[in-house]
């Protein structure tokens, strides 16, 4: 079982440290279906994730959304038909904290619930 997804978002300061590449390989391992992904010189955390319809990806991505309001830390969310792409990263230190996978892993736990 993931440590990550029972641990809690801290407040990101701006000045907080980004995960250096040790920590990234070893918290990768928590978040297999996950893939960094550099956008606009960012590196973000993203998994796409299918449903057989709309109604459903639009029923997860609430989810997700009220996770984010939960935790103080958002997602981008892309929700089109039978898909919702979701995205963490920081937008405080422009890049990856751990807040992103603890987020990203609660989002995985989102989909068992
Ligand atoms: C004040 C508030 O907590 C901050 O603006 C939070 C809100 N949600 C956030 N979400 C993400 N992904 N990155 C941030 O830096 C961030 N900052």
């Amino acid at each position: 079982m993931s440590e990550l997804k029972q641990a809690k978002c801290e407040a990101c300061r701006a000045d907080a440290p980004r995960v250096s590449d040790d920590e990234l390989a070893q918290l990768m391992h928590q978040i297999p279906d996950w893939t960094p992904v550099v956008r606009d010189g960012i590196l973000q955390l993203e998994r796409e994730f299918k449903f057989k319809n709309f109604k459903l990806a639009w029923a997860f991505h609430q989810k997700v959304a009220q996770l984010a309001e939960d935790e103080g830390h958002h997602p981008a969310l892309l929700l089109e038909w039978g898909k919702l792409t979701v995205t963490w990263w920081s937008h405080s230190i422009k890049g990856l904290h751990k807040n992103d996978f603890i987020c990203a892993a609660k989002t995985d736990a989102l989909l068992a619930s």
